[in-house]
C-alpha cells in the first residue's frame, strides 16, 4: 500500500548572508510552501549556515557578526535557525560537505529521539516493532530529508569553470536534492535543459517560481549602507540596529580580501597544476 503520509524535510541554506536580507528569509517561507503544496512533504525545520571567514569573498565581514544577525533575523521564526558549525571551521569548506555534517546531525537526533521512545514508550514500541519486519529500514524511510536551498545564481555557478567540483553537484543534488528560488534575469529551468549534468537529476530539483520579483541582494545592502542610505525594511530593524551599533560595513570594509582569490578558485586551481 502506498504510504500517505508527507515526507519530513529540512531545508539548509548556504551563503555569505553578508548581511543576511528579509529576501534570504522569503527564500524559506517560499520554498516551505512550494514543497508542502506538492503535498509530498512536511517541512520542519529551516537551516541558514554562513560560511567561514576563509572564503575569502571580497568585503565578507567577521562571521561572529554574519551569524549574530542571522540569529537576530530568525529570532521571529518558529522555525528557522542558524547555525555557526560551518563559520567556526578553519579553513573553506565544500558545500557538500555541510550537507553532509547537517543530514549526520538530523540522522543522530533521529536516533536519540528513538531512543527515548524506547524508554518512554517501550511497551508500545514492541507492539509495533512486531508489525514491521525491519525496524532500521522504517527509522530511515522515517527520518526527515535534507534538501540545499538557493537562489537560481547559485544554481547557475554550477557551470563556472574551477567553482565546484562536478561529483559535489552530483551528491547534493542527486542524493539530497535542491530547492532553487527564481532571481531576477536567471531562467533556472532553462539553464537544466541546457546542462546534461542537471538534466540527469532534474525530478530532483525543485524549481520555485518568485511571482513577487525582490531583487534585494546583499550587495545593494552594503552599498547603501556605505553611502549612509536608509536599509529600512529591506532588513530587520534588530540587524540594522546591530549594524549601527557595531559600525559595520563601510568602504574599508568593502576591500576586505580585494586582493586574495576566492577560496574555491584557490582550492581548484591549485589542484590542477600540482
Ligand atoms: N533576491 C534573491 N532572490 C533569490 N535568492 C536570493 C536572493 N538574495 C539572495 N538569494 C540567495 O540566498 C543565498 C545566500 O546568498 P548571499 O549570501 O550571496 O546573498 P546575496 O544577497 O546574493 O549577497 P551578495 O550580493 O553579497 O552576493 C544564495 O543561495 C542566493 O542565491
Ligand atoms: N565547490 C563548492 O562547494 C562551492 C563553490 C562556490 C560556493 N560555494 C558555497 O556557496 C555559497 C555561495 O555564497 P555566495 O553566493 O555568497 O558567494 C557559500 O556558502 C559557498 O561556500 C560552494
Ligand atoms: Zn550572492
Amino acid at each position: 500500500m502506498e504510504d500517505p503520509s508527507p515526507s519530513k524535510v529540512v531545508l539548509l541554506a548556504c551563503g555569505s548572508f553578508n548581511p543576511i536580507t528579509n529576501m534570504h528569509l522569503r527564500m524559506f517561507e517560499l520554498a516551505r510552501d512550494h514543497l508542502e503544496d506538492t503535498g509530498q512533504y512536511r517541512v520542519i525545520k529551516g537551516i541558514i549556515s554562513p560560511v567561514g571567514d576563509a572564503y575569502k569573498k571580497k568585503g565578507l565581514i567577521e562571521s561572529c557578526h554574519r551569524v549574530e544577525m542571522v540569529r537576530l533575523a530568525t529570532e521571529s521564526s518558529g522555525w528557522i535557525t542558524v547555525d555557526s558549525w560551518e563559520s567556526q571551521q578553519s579553513e573553506w569548506l565544500e558545500t557538500v560537505k555541510v550537507v553532509r555534517h547537517h543530514y549526520e546531525e538530523i540522522i543522530a537526533a533521529e536516533h536519540n529521539k528513538d531512543d527515548v521512545d524506547t524508554v518512554k514508550h517501550a511497551k508500545k514500541r514492541r507492539i509495533e516493532e512486531k508489525r514491521f519486519e525491519s525496524s532500521d529500514q522504517n527509522k530511515k524511510r522515517d527520518a526527515p530529508h535534507l534538501m540545499l536551498l538557493c537562489g537560481a545564481d547559485v544554481l547557475e555557478s554550477f557551470e563556472t569553470p574551477n567553482l565546484w567540483k562536478k561529483e559535489d553537484i552530483a551528491e547534493i543534488v542527486g542524493r539530497y536534492g535542491l530547492v532553487c528560488i527564481t532571481r531576477s534575469g536567471g531562467d533556472p529551468h532553462k539553464f537544466i535543459n541546457q546542462s546534461d549534468e542537471l538534466w540527469k537529476y532534474r525530478t530532483n530539483i525543485h524549481v520555485v517560481h518568485e511571482w513577487v520579483t525582490n531583487d534585494i541582494s546583499a550587495t545593494h545592502v552594503r552599498r547603501a549602507l556605505r553611502r549612509g542610505r536608509s536599509v529600512r525594511y529591506l532588513l530587520p530593524d534588530s540587524v540594522i540596529s546591530y549594524i549601527q551599533e557595531h559600525g559595520l560595513y563601510s568602504a574599508e570594509s568593502e576591500q576586505k580580501n580585494a586582493d586574495v582569490i576566492l577560496a574555491p578558485f584557490q582550492r581548484y586551481s591549485e589542484a590542477s597544476t600540482s
